[in-house]
């Protein structure tokens, strides 16, 4: 949904406006939407009492500045900060501020989703409660105290069976939640990540880049009101070294005891949804919701358990060892039209769906036959949905975290595969004379059909930035939150990035204070002009924006 740009609301109306014919329609659908989701609630109240996966909720109204949250544990807990107005945090304006009138942009539009069930990855702490009872939540406002939160909203549906799941394990088998003061304990925190159960049932890269924006969010990490497609990589994050807990050893056993219940406990789950579709309710409508629950009770919830280890006591939540104890060690997602492999190390967004627009952005951007290089790459996704797309020549990867490349060579491998089928296919509808799908005359993206060439380096981009982004026309910048390196940024504004080819910056950003640093870097060097720039919502609930900066070289724009 796009926002258009808007005045912030200065304080409530004194007397009630005269309302248009269209005002009362929306206040009475908000109205009726307000009803419905209480009904739901009930029912959703009703039925987890006697089972682990919720109805799915309605989906959220039209983001108009107007987003609530709706949580029963805000305040209490400290992962949101923003209970109304989602779609307009405090630092929209701040930024809006900034393009228009700093940066003389006319426009600066911010793209938001729903405001409830978008995490599909979320870490949780878990501790002993008041009574003694283990607690796997966050930690209440201002302190370190953890609280359950149960019914939290921004949670994919998964997630949050998965962590009752997980409470009843850690019941059975008698695992010590950890102590932060005695250091003791074994269980400290659990990460939960949504993955696809049937990764590539649908690897059409040209349907979803010419699709309409709702249908390539339900296509590929989309948020979640159901379980229904989707299964969880769960991680034990384990109070003790690999050798500490190896196989044979007490701690390794209460280990392996943990996540063999948690397995069987996914098993007696989908036994009992079996049992229980044979007796369907009387009523039709009823008989539908329960075989629609029972359907996706039926499929795994769990996609694998994995232990991290981390001794150390910090506050670091992940150590740097890890062990597979069920299941597949392979996990996917789509985003951006292609399947992305995912280690449970791995970078993932928290919100795919927020992701799927910023890439559909990104992918608006990249002229047909470009040259690329993603400099903060992750496992990839950026530049494998843009290999996907937009039938680059090449795409050179580069990535300080040496975790990324076992999961980039699989989802590259798998995607060179299709490539391959569709050229094959491709050839054969044009009577053997081929096509290079793509290297016509747009300049924008169209989805490719031709082998890209693809290259991965383990390395800090402002390392040898020159050899990085040799040849490359459009360079994607990913940074973390603290934004560019400064050799990175000073080749960026030097001739030099001029002389190695780069036309295009795609700079997709998640600190703002960073990026107007940076940015304002870019412009002062004379190099650089900025074409184009919009925000995402990324993280309904908290006063942030991803932001996307599209800068074209000045002799670009000056020839033009
Ligand atoms: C915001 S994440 C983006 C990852 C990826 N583009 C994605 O969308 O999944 C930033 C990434 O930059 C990496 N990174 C941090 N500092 C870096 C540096 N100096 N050079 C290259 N990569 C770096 C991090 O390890 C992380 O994977």
């Amino acid at each position: 949904m796009v926002l258009p740009a808007q005045p912030q609301q200065q304080g409530a109306p004194v007397s009630a406006p005269k309302l248009t014919p269209r005002q009362r329609r929306l206040a009475k659908n908000r109205r009726q939407h307000a009803q419905e989701l209480e009904e739901r609630r009930k029912q959703h109240r009703m039925l987890e009492q006697a089972s682990l996966a919720p109805p799915p909720l309605p989906p959220p109204p039209p983001a108009d500045g107007t987003q609530r949250l709706d949580c029963p544990h805000f305040q209490a807990c400290s992962g949101c900060t923003l209970e109304a107005a989602l779609d307009t945090p405090p630092i929209l304006a701040e930024a809006r501020r900034y393009f228009n009138e700093e940066c003389g942009l006319p426009s600066f539009q911010l793209t938001a989703g729903p405001a409830q069930q978008w995490r599909r990855r979320a870490r949780l702490a878990v501790r002993a409660g008041h009574g003694g009872q283990p607690v796997v939540g966050l930690f209440s406002e201002g302190s370190h105290n953890a609280i359950d939160i149960p019914s939290c909203v921004v949670h994919h549906a998964a997630i949050n069976a998965a962590v009752r799941l997980l409470q009843a394990a850690i019941a059975d088998c008698g695992v010590l939640p950890y102590d932060e003061a005695s250091g003791t304990g074994e269980l400290r925190y659990v990460q939960a990540a949504v993955v696809d159960s049937s990764p590539g049932a649908d690897s059409d890269h040209a349907a979803w880049a010419e699709a309409a924006p709702e249908t390539r969010d339900a296509a590929g990490g989309s948020e979640g009101s159901s379980t229904a497609g989707c299964s969880v990589q769960l991680t034990l994050v384990w109070n003790a070294s690999a050798a500490d807990a190896a196989g044979g050893t007490p701690g390794g056993a209460r280990l392996e005891a943990l996540a063999a219940r948690l397995w069987q406990l996914d098993q007696e789950r989908r036994q009992q949804a079996d049992a229980g579709q044979q007796q369907a309710g009387r009523q039709q409508q009823q008989q539908q919701q329960q075989q629609q629950q029972q359907q996706q009770q039926q499929q795994p919830l769990l996609h694998s358990v994995w232990a991290n280890f981390q001794p150390g006591r910090t506050n670091t939540i992940l150590g740097p060892e890890w062990r597979l104890l069920q299941g597949e060690d392979e996990a996917w997602a789509r985003l951006g039209g292609v399947d992305i492999c995912f280690g449970p190390g791995s970078f993932m967004q928290a919100n795919p769906g927020a992701m799927n627009r910023a890439l559909a952005a990104m992918q608006a951007h990249v002229p047909a036959g470009a040259t690329i290089a993603d400099l903060h790459a992750g496992v990839g996704t950026i530049g494998l949905s843009l290999a996907a797309t937009c039938s680059p020549r090449w795409v050179r990867f580069v990535e300080i975290n040496g975790q990324g490349l076992p999961p980039f060579r699989r989802s590259a491998a798998r995607l060179q595969r299709r490539l391959q089928q569709a050229a094959a296919a491709d050839s054969a509808e044009a009577g053997g004379g081929g096509s290079s799908g793509g290297g016509g005359t747009s300049s924008s993206c169209s989805a490719s059909s031709h082998v890209v060439g693809l290259e991965y380096h383990v390395a800090a981009a402002g390392s040898d930035p020159e050899r990085w982004c040799r040849g490359a026309k459009v360079v994607v910048l990913d940074p973390p939150r603290k934004g560019l390196e400064p050799s990175l940024l000073s080749w960026l504004c030097s001739a030099s990035s001029a002389a190695a080819g780069v036309r295009r910056l795609l700079y997709l950003s998640c600190g703002f204070p960073a990026l107007r640093r940076n940015c304002g870097a870019l412009l002062a060097s004379g190099r650089w002009r900025l074409a184009h720039a919009e925000a995402f919502l990324f993280f309904p609930g908290a006063d942030h924006i991803e932001t996307l900066c599209v800068f074209d070289a000045v002799e670009d724009v000056t020839t033009k």
